[in-house]
């Protein structure tokens, strides 16, 4: 639990000495002051997560402050090939942006859901009111070809349906309501816009359903026919705990994924994906996923949040806790 010096606030040195704990409220909100005391008055309302080799997207943004995940207390350095450590703040389209150039993978960090996602939780604090996340994934929709997007309809999140939920350990009322509803996760008006978005720009747009898996093995063919029948139509090992906390926050959520790959649904066919064909096939394709964006931010209406507390619950909350 982070406690402030008297009325003295912590410095940046200070807070980045500290041991931070993602299920613990009052630790992301130092989390969220780190950050704020590198990026000044800047205010995002629009929060973007680039999947793997999509960093692309976060690089158009204009008057970029960077913010190496190093300098942020308790935020791991995300490894996975494919994504930058770093946070970007700036503009797109005149609006303003908060842009993770890396992801946290819960097979990275042992499973912890709650670490994962605490970015967004991050988000929210800094006053993120809509969230584009985007991902690397594998077709199980046979209409889908390499390069394509797929705007994500709905989720299957079976770490979540397993138990590994990134909402689990947290009690605190901050969080929001625990029993959060998934239904219209991806926000409806906001798939409307993107499809709207992809005719105007001339961009082939698939729709569907997201199965997240835990990996990081690569699925058997046996795995991706099960998934298959269960009506996903895209697989990978990221996103769903990340929407799961973005909608305990009341963020409204639209998604895509970039199809890298074909999953093998024959096991007597030897085709194998490799992190090194996704991040191929990211790479000739993020130029396409970069434009979408941009034409979504363009067009995305203005959005509030709902409160996640009353005002007078509010007035009880530490004071440094007001600005939030
Ligand atoms: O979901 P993103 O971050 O795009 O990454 C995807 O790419 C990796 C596998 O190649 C997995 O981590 C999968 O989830
Ligand atoms: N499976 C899981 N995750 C992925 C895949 C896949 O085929 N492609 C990109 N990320």
């Amino acid at each position: 639990m982070v406690a402030e010096k008297g009325t003295e606030p912590l410095t940046l040195q200070e807070l980045l000495e500290l041991k931070i704990d993602a299920s613990n409220f009052m630790d992301n909100v130092a989390v969220a002051k780190a950050i704020k005391l590198q990026i000044g008055e800047f205010k995002p309302e629009i929060g973007i997560i680039c999947g793997s080799g999509l960093t692309p997207i976060g690089e158009q943004l204009e008057k970029a402050i960077i913010v190496p995940y190093s300098q942020i207390p308790g935020f791991p350095r995300a490894e996975v090939p494919g994504h930058t450590a770093a946070l970007a703040f700036g503009e797109l389209e005149g609006k303003k942006i908060m842009c993770m150039l890396g992801r946290f993978h819960p097979y990275e960090y042992n499973m912890d859901l709650t670490l994962c996602s605490m970015p967004v939780r991050i988000m929210h604090l800094l006053g993120v009111q809509t969230l584009i996340v985007s991902n690397a994934a594998g077709a199980i929709n046979r209409n889908f070809e390499f390069g394509d997007l797929m705007l994500i309809k709905d989720q299957i999140f079976l770490p979540g349906l397993a138990g590994y939920s990134p909402i689990v350990k947290l009690k605190d009322p901050h969080f929001g309501n625990c029993f959060v509803s998934m239904h219209s996760a991806y926000d409806k008006s906001l798939r409307t816009l993107a499809k709207k978005v992809a005719k105007d720009i001339d961009l082939k747009l698939h729709e569907g359903i997201y199965v997240m898996s835990g990996g990081p093995q690569y699925e058997s063919p046996a795995e991706v026919m099960l998934y298959k029948t269960v009506g996903a139509d895209a697989l990978g090992m990221s996103t769903c705990h990340e929407v799961t906390v973005a909608r305990q926050c009341g963020i409204r959520v639209v998604g895509f994924s970039l199809i890298t790959n074909i999953g093998n649904l024959d096991a007597d066919n030897a085709a194998e994906v490799t992190h090194d064909e996704v991040l191929d096939v990211a790479k000739f394709a993020a130029n396409h996923a970069t434009k979408f964006v941009r034409q979504l931010v363009k067009e995305l209406d203005d959005y509030t949040v709902p409160p996640l507390l009353d005002k007078k619950t509010k007035e009880r909350m530490p004071m440094y806790v007001h600005e939030f």
